[in-house]
């Protein structure tokens, strides 16, 4: 797996399928929330709470939608954070995947049948990265310094990483 410069990774052409992620801190008790993937895409990894975008949905209402209904939260203080694009070398299909930060929510956290909520410890030590996606340790850095970033992976077999570039902007738009 390496770092490469922009645009040493190709784009395919075809349009983007899009997704939500929403990473749920606690700055009080320095922790943040992830969900184990119960089922599906990613199905035994932890990550955000996020999902496909659906048609005629803004990317903000399908954010809070997915928050809702896999952690039975609303954030209250949503920002976006970063872009992401997965492009895995057996689909044709590039993934874009807004990511959006919040500390502050309504309603109780709750398991959903998709995602069993679990409050980690920000130490690397205690963040389970062996069972999140190999993008994770790349972008993970920025959100916790309250950065913006955009960034582009190449992903094999589904879950190796192949090759990645990342770097800091203003402007989500400029991935
Ligand atoms: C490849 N590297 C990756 N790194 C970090 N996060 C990744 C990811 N690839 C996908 N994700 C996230 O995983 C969720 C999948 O969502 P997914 O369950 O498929 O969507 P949705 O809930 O709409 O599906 P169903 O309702 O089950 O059809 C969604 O938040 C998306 O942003």
């Amino acid at each position: 797996m390496s770092r490469v410069r922009e645009g040493e990774i190709e784009i395919p052409s075809a349009k983007h399928k899009e997704f939500t992620l929403v990473m749920i801190r606690d700055y009080a008790e320095d922790k943040i929330l992830l969900g184990e993937k119960l089922r599906g895409f990613g199905s035994g990894y932890f990550n955000g709470f996020g999902g496909k975008i659906e048609p005629g949905e803004t990317i903000e209402a399908a954010a809070q939608r997915e928050l809702k209904e896999e952690a039975n939260i609303e954030a209250t203080d949503m920002t976006a954070r970063g872009c992401l694009r997965f492009i895995f070398d057996d689909n044709p299909t590039p993934w874009l995947v807004h990511v959006f930060h919040a500390s502050a929510y309504t309603g109780d956290i709750a398991a959903s049948d998709e995602m069993r909520p679990v409050w980690y410890k920000l130490n690397p030590s205690e963040v389970p990265f062996e069972r999140m996606w190999a993008d994770d340790p790349h972008w993970w850095p920025y959100l916790l310094a309250e950065k913006k970033f955009v960034g582009t992976f190449l992903f094999t077999n589904t879950t190796e990483l192949v090759k990645f570039w990342i770097r800091e902007t203003d402007d989500l738009s400029t991935i």
